[in-house]
């Protein structure tokens, strides 16, 4: 970093060590447009932290500030303890931040080999030390022969790598990547999400990556800041977000959920699959019952089909698992259309009355109508 700047420092005596980066209430907008607000975020050195939220919700926005591309406008942001942005302080470009970028969209340079690509931003060590760097990353990544091809010979996939270990190279202390794997085919994403991962976690760099897909952020991250509208809605590793969401919000955002709603009473909110604790919420609140068709096991019951008893409208074979339509009736006769999720084949026929238990680990219960950002 540039000791010529006028770079405070900022302390952090809890952990000894200084977060890689620690951004506090940092706040954008494009004209009238709020894009961020109240954004708050810490990485611990080596950490993988994923921004994952729908689009439109602040994702690019906020890494681009990270890597200088846009201009703070509120807020503080600090690498390594040394405050880098502020308020009245001058914008450091992104040359001068140590930060790797991959994007997307990465291109390599096309009259460079694969070698004088990946040490391209090393121009300060010797010869010698440049090759000896550029090697080691092509040997993590099981690409040694390719070092003195040109990347049109490559295939998309092999490229993205090269990319990455381009990034990589200069040793930066944050990797700042975007949709890195968007480009590429489902078959091929998997490979090098993998490779990626191992990679930066072999060579011990943080990482800050953008997704629009959950799989992917649990996949990558160790924590995951959930974004919903300029906001982090929930921060914490993928089990916590998970298993413990906060927000409704936060449930349906990692898939298909029964959105049932209740009243609470005794403590409790009865569903059509059975009472349902509803620790914390007051006697006769409006709730929102959030079920995963996972907390639904549904077994066959030998009895003749009758309307009012809950049973099967459709079963769909989705591969690994069996996805079950199951017309679902309380205790009042009232009827819900219900979602399950089986393992394995299961395919009950149409009208099979059927029995349902409920896993309360996979079942969330909020006040009814939270307010999305900032709840
Ligand atoms: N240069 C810009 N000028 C005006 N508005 C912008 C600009 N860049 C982004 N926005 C707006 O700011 C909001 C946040 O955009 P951003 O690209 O950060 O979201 P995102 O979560 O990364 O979305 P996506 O996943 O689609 O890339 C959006 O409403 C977007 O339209």
């Amino acid at each position: 970093m540039n000791s010529q700047l006028n770079l405070s420092t900022v302390e952090h005596p809890a952990s000894g060590q200084a977060p890689v980066l620690a951004m506090h209430n940092i706040r954008h907008a494009y004209g009238q447009h709020v894009a961020l607000e109240d954004i708050s975020l810490e990485m611990q050195p080596g950490e993988v932290v994923c921004l994952l939220g729908p689009s439109g919700c602040g994702k690019t926005t906020l890494l681009r500030i990270v890597a200088g591309l846009e201009v703070l406008q509120q807020g503080s942001m600090a690498f390594n303890g040394t405050t880098i942005s502020a308020p009245g302080m001058a914008h450091v470009p992104p040359e001068k931040r140590n930060v790797g970028l991959a994007f997307q969209d990465s291109a390599l340079f096309p009259h460079l080999t694969v070698l004088e690509n990946i040490t391209f931003g090393l121009k300060s060590l010797p010869g010698r030390e440049r090759r000896r760097r550029g090697m080691e990353l092509l040997e993590q990544l099981g690409m040694k022969q390719f070092a003195s091809t040109y990347p049109h010979t490559l295939s998309g996939g092999q490229q993205q790598r090269i990319a990455l270990a381009r990034a990589l190279a200069p040793e930066p202390q944050l990797m700042l990547l975007d949709e890195p794997f968007s480009s590429l085919d489902a078959r091929l994403r998997d490979r090098i999400r993998d490779d990626t991962l191992h990679l930066l976690k072999k060579v011990g760099a943080g990482a800050l990556l953008v997704t629009h897909d959950p799989e992917e952020a649990m996949f990558m991250a160790d924590r995951i800041a959930l974004m919903h509208e300029g906001h982090i809605l929930q921060m914490g590793t993928p089990r916590e977000l998970y298993c413990a969401p906060r927000h409704p919000f936060v449930v349906s955002f990692f898939g298909d959920v029964n959105d049932l709603e209740g009243e609470v009473k005794n403590g409790a909110v009865e569903t059509p699959v059975g009472s349902v604790t509803a620790p914390g919420l007051a006697e006769g609140c409006r709730v929102q019952v959030m079920i995963r068709p996972e907390a639904l096991n549904v077994t066959e019951l030998d009895e003749p089909a009758l309307h009012r008893r809950s049973h099967i409208i459709m079963a769909k074979l989705l591969g690994r698992t069996s996805l079950l339509h199951i017309c679902a009736h309380d205790t009042q006769g009232h009827e819900s259309h219900l979602h399950a999720r089986m393992p394995g084949v299961f395919l009950p026929a149409e009208g099979q009355p059927v029995s349902i238990q409920l896993d309360p680990s996979q079942v969330f219960v909020f006040p009814l109508n939270l307010v999305a950002a900032g709840a």
